[in-house]
């Protein structure tokens, strides 16, 4: 039996919020190097930077209708994750989606198969990151879940967790793990502010990061003259 998860709780949405501002480099190093969606999730347009709560939806292949009940359960500052029950490049979503999601307060989409109507997703401003672009149509014939935890590009991800995109690729941070992660990024972009002066003005990061000049003689690294 198929089923949608009403009212799931979610990550703080001003907290989910501000982790666009520090990026998915920033936030996958301050989680351990963890929670990177697989690379094949691609940027469909060059500049966005969206962090929010996630909308999770199971798909059967070639079959789009659960997206549309997702769309339903929608919260203002949610990402919508779309992944296949099977592997499918089929173009589940578009405009008309597109345009029912911004009404709704939708972010971004996140989907693990295609998407399509791309010029007019990317005129809209609707980011996508998405495993391809086809125009193949898709039906409404079979029930899937919705609001439950998926896997998506190979990480999982629950209904509330913390999705970060960029034209970087796409993180995951886990509800339970959100603050401890975004005090740790926030901590992470400070120190590179610090260091992005040092480097301007022509240090050498070996003379800034002492480990990395140290590293180099412990593991017995050699200088010849040429
Ligand atoms: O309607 C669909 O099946 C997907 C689409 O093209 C749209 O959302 O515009
Ligand atoms: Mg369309």
């Amino acid at each position: 039996m198929a089923r949608v998860v009403v009212d799931a709780p979610r990550t703080d949405p001003e907290m989910a919020a501000a982790f666009a501002a520090l990026g998915v480099a920033t936030t996958h190093e301050a989680q351990g190097r963890s929670g990177l969606l697989s690379p094949r999730l691609a940027a469909r347009q060059t500049g966005a930077s969206i962090s929010g709560t996630a909308l999770t939806c199971e798909v059967p292949p070639g079959d789009n209708w659960m997206i549309h009940v997702a769309l339903e359960h929608a919260r203002p500052g949610d990402i919508l994750i779309v992944t296949p029950t099977s592997p499918c490049d089929d173009g589940y979503f578009g405009d008309l989606l597109a345009t029912s999601a911004i009404a709704r307060g939708i972010r971004g989409i996140v989907i693990d198969a295609g998407v399509r109507d791309i010029v007019v997703l990317r005129q809209l401003g609707f980011p996508v990151w998405s495993k391809t672009i086809s125009a193949q149509g898709t039906v409404k014939e079979t029930l899937a879940d919705v609001q439950v935890p998926v896997v998506c590009g190979d990480r999982v991800i629950r209904p509330g967790d913390v999705v970060v995109a960029d034209d970087d690729g796409v993180c995951v941070v886990p509800r339970a793990a959100a603050a401890t992660v975004l005090a740790a990024a926030r901590a992470r972009a400070e120190d590179e502010e610090h260091k992005r002066g040092l480097y301007a003005a022509g240090q050498s990061s070996l003379d800034i990061s002492p480990a990395l000049r140290t590293g180099l003689e412990r593991k017995g690294m050699s200088y010849e003259r040429a």
